[in-house]
C-alpha cells in the first residue's frame, strides 16, 4: 500500500485527478477542445470555467478514494461511487452555472481513483483499470433513466460509449494513451508534444459520443482519420503532423465538434501516469509519507 489509511488516500488521489484535468485543460493546443488560447468548438466554456470545475470536484473525487481504500470490488461499492458521482455532478454544475464541463471525467476518473484506491499499488495501471472495469460493471439501483447524449448515440449508432470503455477496462487510457504518451517521451521530444500525441492517438480509435452526437458517424470518422494521419506524419513534432494539427482544429471549429470524450481519457491517461510515478517513487525512496501537493510535481 502507498497510503498509511483511507484520508491519505483519498487525499492523494483526489490531488491528482484535479491535477490531471487541470493538464489536460492546459494543454495547447488541442484540436476542437478548450486550452489556454481559445475556446474551440465550445460557445459556452473557457480555460478559467474549465479550472475552475475541476477544482469544484476534488471532494468528490477525495471521497471516492476514501470510500473505495482497501475495500473490494462490488455492489455496495459501485452504489456508493455512483451516489458520490452525483454529488459531483451537482456541484460541477453549480460552479459552471449548468455547463456539462466534466461529466464524463467524473464518470473516468472516479471509477479509476476506486480501482488505484482497491489495489493499493499505483504502478500497475493496467490493473487499476480492470478494477475500475469490473466496478463498472455492477449495476447501480438508483441510475436516473439516462437520456443523455451519449445514450442517444449509442441507441442510434450502435457504440459502446464511455460505459462500455469502462466495462472493458479502459483500454483507451492504458492500450492507447500510456503507451503513446511514453513512447513519446522516450523520443525526447518536449512533454506537451508527447501529450498531444497522447490525446491524437485516443481520438483516432475512440468511438466519441461528444463528436457523433454534434456531427454524426461522418464526422467521428473524418476526425479518426485526420488524427492518424498526424500520428503517421511522426506526431506533432513533425512539420507536417503540426500543420495538419492546425488544420484539424479550423476543420473541427467550422463544424462545430468537439472530441470531450478523448479529452476525458488524455486525463485518465495523465492520472494513472502520475500515480505510477508516485509509486514508484515511494517504492524506490523505501517508502515514506504523503506529502499532500508536493507529489503532484513527480
Ligand atoms: C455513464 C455516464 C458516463 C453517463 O454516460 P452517457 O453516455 O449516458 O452520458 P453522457 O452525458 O453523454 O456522458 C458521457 C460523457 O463521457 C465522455 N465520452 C464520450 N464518449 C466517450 C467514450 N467513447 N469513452 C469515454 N468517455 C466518453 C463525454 O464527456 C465529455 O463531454 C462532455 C460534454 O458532452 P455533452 O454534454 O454531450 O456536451 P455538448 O456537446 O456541449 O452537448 P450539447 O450542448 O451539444 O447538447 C463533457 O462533460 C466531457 O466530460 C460524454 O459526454 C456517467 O456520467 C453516469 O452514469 N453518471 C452517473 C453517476 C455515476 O454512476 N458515477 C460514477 C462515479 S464513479
Ligand atoms: N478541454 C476540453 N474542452 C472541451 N470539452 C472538454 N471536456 C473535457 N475536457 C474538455
Amino acid at each position: 500500500m502507498i497510503w498509511r489509511n483511507a484520508e491519505q488516500c483519498g487525499q492523494c488521489l483526489g490531488d491528482l485527478a484535479v491535477a490531471a484535468l487541470i493538464d489536460e485543460v492546459e494543454l495547447t493546443p488541442k484540436p476542437g477542445l478548450v486550452d489556454l488560447q481559445s475556446s474551440g468548438s465550445h460557445k459556452d466554456m473557457n480555460a478559467a470555467l474549465m479550472i475552475a470545475s475541476a477544482r469544484s470536484l476534488y471532494d468528490s473525487f477525495e471521497a471516492m478514494g476514501y470510500a473505495a481504500y482497501g475495500g473490494e470490488s462490488n455492489k455496495e461499492l459501485r452504489e456508493t461511487l455512483a451516489r458520490i458521482g452525483r454529488d459531483g455532478e451537482r456541484n460541477m454544475l453549480q460552479t459552471t452555472g449548468g455547463i456539462n464541463t466534466h461529466r464524463g471525467a467524473i464518470w473516468a476518473l472516479g471509477l479509476l481513483i476506486a480501482g488505484a484506491a482497491i489495489c493499493g499499488n499505483g504502478d500497475a495501471p493496467e490493473q487499476i483499470a480492470e478494477t475500475a472495469g469490473t466496478l463498472a460493471r455492477f449495476p447501480d439501483r438508483h441510475a436516473l433513466v439516462p437520456t443523455s447524449n451519449g445514450t442517444k448515440a449509442m441507441q442510434t449508432y450502435g457504440v459502446k460509449g464511455a460505459r462500455g470503455e469502462a466495462k472493458d477496462g479502459f483500454p483507451h487510457v492504458v492500450k492507447v494513451g500510456l503507451p503513446v504518451l511514453r513512447d513519446s517521451r522516450r523520443s525526447k521530444i518536449p512533454e506537451k508534444n508527447a501529450r498531444l500525441n497522447s490525446l491524437l492517438a485516443i481520438m483516432a480509435s475512440l468511438n466519441d459520443t461528444c463528436l457523433i452526437h454534434r456531427g454524426g458517424m461522418e464526422t467521428l470518422l473524418v476526425v479518426q482519420q485526420a488524427a492518424q494521419k498526424i500520428l503517421d506524419f511522426g506526431g506533432v513534432s513533425s512539420v507536417a503532423g503540426w500543420e495538419s494539427l492546425q488544420q484539424l482544429d479550423q476543420d473541427l471549429v467550422t463544424r462545430h465538434v468537439s472530441p470531450g470524450g478523448s479529452a476525458d481519457l488524455l486525463a485518465a491517461t495523465l492520472f494513472v501516469d502520475r500515480l505510477s510515478n508516485i509509486s514508484l517513487h515511494h517504492k524506490e525512496t523505501g517508502g515514506g509519507v504523503y506529502y499532500g501537493k508536493a507529489y503532484t510535481s513527480l
